[in-house]
């Protein structure tokens, strides 16, 4: 059995697809969700027309459904990893094989200090997922589910690709980690500017906001001698480059990076828009607090990172793009 923990939007679009190609998954989270999929199933979109339905999957609200799971998929946001850790230790057996699909750099980290007897693997979902209320979950851009290989998800790797959610592995994943991360230091900019991703992204104000921040990002992973991997098809250290193009060049230089459904938004904004706390300290924050460790700053960062915390208490959510380019640079 595989266990999903934390279904939501990534945890019902991974775990939905396994369970429509027939693999036994059982989903763990919220009653909201649980509500949800009780009444209406589990609908599975994606931007290419697919559409797959799931009329009674199994969705758990309580940690002891994850007992004894052949593999354990962690899809909470990075503020709640610690927390599963702990629900799931007493649970697993030794050697379970436990993926964290999440943002950020430090959540393998995170699972490993609680769940020592598990075998903690670091993935990553590249693509977006929007949760539309009644069940559905929709993919809202191309991109792959990337993980570290480890022999324990071997007799796993059949059903992924069977369910259409091939895990693409890589003998490290740290560098492919920090060159996702470089793509969601435009989560905050998305949330703040309350535009869906395409709309955003094919602003050249908003994007010279963010290769600002992937500039400090870059910087930070140098001083920490981190190498981010190839993202969104593009060497790490040209992102800024293009993103700074003017709207008409940047539009036909870099079509695939606005290959996004129309109505797709970053989790960041998801999760504003719920009232919940945001990721927002394990993304941009991540590279505020990397900087600071190696010595040097990120006031870029540490900036969009205020700005989500004030949304987060009812702050602006609708900044221009010239808007936030002058709040960046203007000290706090
Ligand atoms: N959505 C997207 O497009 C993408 C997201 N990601 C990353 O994937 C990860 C998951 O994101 P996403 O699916 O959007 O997040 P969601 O918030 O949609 O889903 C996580 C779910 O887990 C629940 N949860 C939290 N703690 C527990 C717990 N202890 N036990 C059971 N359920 C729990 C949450 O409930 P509650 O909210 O009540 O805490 C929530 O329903 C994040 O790291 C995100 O950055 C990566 C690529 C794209
Ligand atoms: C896919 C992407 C980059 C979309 O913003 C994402 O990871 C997120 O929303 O958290």
């Amino acid at each position: 059995m595989i266990c999903v923990y934390g279904a939501g939007s990534i945890g019902c679009y991974v775990g939905g697809r396994l369970a429509a190609a027939g693999v036994d998954v059982v989903f763990v989270g919220r009653e909201r969700v649980a509500g949800e999929v009780r009444a209406h199933g589990l609908t599975i979109t994606d931007l290419d027309g697919a559409k797959e339905r799931i009329e009674a999957p199994r969705y758990e609200t309580t940690p002891e459904a994850a007992a004894g799971a052949d593999l354990v998929l962690v899809t909470v946001k990075s503020g709640a990893t610690a927390e599963a850790a702990d629900q799931l230790a007493p649970l697993l057996r030794p050697g379970t094989p436990v993926v964290s699909l999440q943002n950020g750099l430090r959540n393998p980290r995170v699972l490993r200090a609680g769940l020592p007897e598990a075998e903690v693997v670091p993935g990553m979902v590249a693509f977006n997922v929007v949760h539309q209320g009644e069940g559905r979950v929709h993919r809202g851009t191309d991109g792959r589910v990337e993980v570290q290989a480890h022999p324990a998800l071997d007799a796993h790797l059949a059903d992924f690709a069977r369910a259409g959610v091939p895990l693409a592995l890589h003998e490290d994943l740290v560098g492919v980690q920090a060159g996702k991360l470089l793509l969601n230091l435009n989560n905050p900019i998305n949330a703040l500017s309350g535009l869906p991703l395409r709309t955003e992204l094919s602003q050249r104000a908003y994007r010279r906001v963010l290769a600002r921040a992937q500039r400090e990002a870059l910087d930070a992973y140098r001083a920490a001698g981190i190498r981010p991997a190839k993202t969104a098809g593009a060497d790490p250290r040209l992102l800024p480059v293009v993103l700074g193009l003017p709207d008409a060049l940047f539009t036909r230089l870099a079509a695939a990076m606005l290959a996004i459904d129309p109505h797709a938004r970053s989790s960041t904004w998801d999760d504003l828009e719920a009232g919940k706390p945001t990721e927002v300290d394990y993304l941009n924050g991540e590279i505020a607090a990397l900087a600071a460790e190696h010595g040097t700053t990120a006031p870029v960062n540490e900036r969009l990172t205020a700005l989500v915390h004030e949304a987060e208490r009812g702050g602006r959510r609708d900044w221009s793009g010239p808007e936030l380019l002058a709040a960046i640079a203007r000290p706090d």
